[in-house]
């Protein structure tokens, strides 16, 4: 999942906002210092909401950049409203205005130099507390489901499928000689073969369905309220689309074969999710004993 971004590498729309956000205000301001209507509210009351909405506002400011163009946004166009009005009160109060921002610069500056240190700090907390969660639950080479994560999921939707009554299939999906590949062509291109077929499972695999690696080269695939037909479609498919692919690795090529065990259980066979796993596989094992590359039921 996405998360927001950070805002110190999205800072050309930081300024942007601001300075649309000044340019609005201080074109409300500016209205308002010139319509005669508004003259009953007391041009001192206008300043003291101008300080404030501009002390509000760059306190919220990220760095210096942000805090000269909103300042010179906001104060300049209502300080040259009230410079081109005639009468001496408004130039009076144009240079009181500019002369307030020296504080208000100052006080921003400091509000927000702790007000931002302490959100980005919890920002990157925040930030690196959800990858390390996303790290505990993800197979490092293939970057799908890890066994611990698997576990989890597969106990909570076993309990879920018993108590509403549907069915589960489960496919056990383990590479033929394996050790062959890391033999011939050493344990990088081995490792490589295994980050492929994660690609390859994750394509071939709908979003909603879920994969695994499960440790070494065994994958799973937890399929909810499948029927054997769906299951063994699936598994077919997989197969299929496994020993067709072509795996390329520092000039090298060569091909594999995998060997998959399907167990589907019905509401009333639904034991638990060790049994389940169990039975699928005893099946990955006939699939091999049967000579391997092929897909076997449990029955
Ligand atoms: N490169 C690589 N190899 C791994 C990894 N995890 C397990 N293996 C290897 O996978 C091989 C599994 O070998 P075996 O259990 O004998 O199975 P196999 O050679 O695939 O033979 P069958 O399963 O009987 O078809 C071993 O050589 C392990 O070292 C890994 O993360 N990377």
């Amino acid at each position: 999942m996405k998360s927001k971004k950070d805002p110190h590498t999205n800072r050309l729309g930081l300024y942007v906002g601001l300075l649309a956000n000044s340019a609005t205000w201080s074109g409300v301001t500016a209205f308002i210092v010139y319509h005669p209507e508004f003259e009953s509210m007391g041009h001192f009351i206008m300043v003291i909401f101008g300080i404030l909405y501009a002390f509000i506002s760059l306190s919220l400011c990220i760095d210096k950049v942000q805090l000269r163009i909103y300042l010179i946004s906001y104060i300049l166009p209502i300080s040259i409203a009230y410079f081109t009005k005639q009468g001496s009160d408004n130039v009076y109060i144009a240079c009181l205005l500019w002369a307030s921002t020296v504080p208000v610069y100052r006080i921003a500056m400091m509000h927000h130099r702790e007000y931002w240190s302490l959100f980005h700090q919890a920002y990157l907390l925040k930030n690196y507390s959800a990858k390390l969660a996303e790290l505990a639950r993800t197979d490092d080479l293939t970057g799908l489901m890890n066994q611990r994560s698997f576990n989890q999921i597969f106990e909570q939707e076993i309990q879920q499928a018993v108590e509403s009554r549907q069915s589960y299939g489960l496919l056990l999906v383990d590479i033929d000689h394996f050790k062959m590949i890391n033999d011939s062509y050493g344990h990088l291109t081995g490792d490589h073969c295994l980050s492929q077929i994660g690609l390859i499972l994750n394509r071939l695999i709908e979003d909603n369905i879920k994969v695994a690696r499960y440790g070494g080269e065994e994958f799973v695939i937890l399929l909810p309220n499948a029927t054997e037909e769906k299951a063994l479609a699936l598994a077919e498919t997989i197969r299929q689309n496994l020993s067709a692919s072509v795996f390329r690795f520092i000039e090298r090529e060569f091909t594999i074969t995998v060997s998959v065990g399907v167990a589907v259980t019905y509401p009333q066979q639904i034991t638990d999710a060790q049994r389940l796993f169990q039975f699928a596989d005893e099946a990955m094992y006939a699939a091999k004993a049967a000579g391997r590359n092929r897909v076997a039921l449990y029955q």
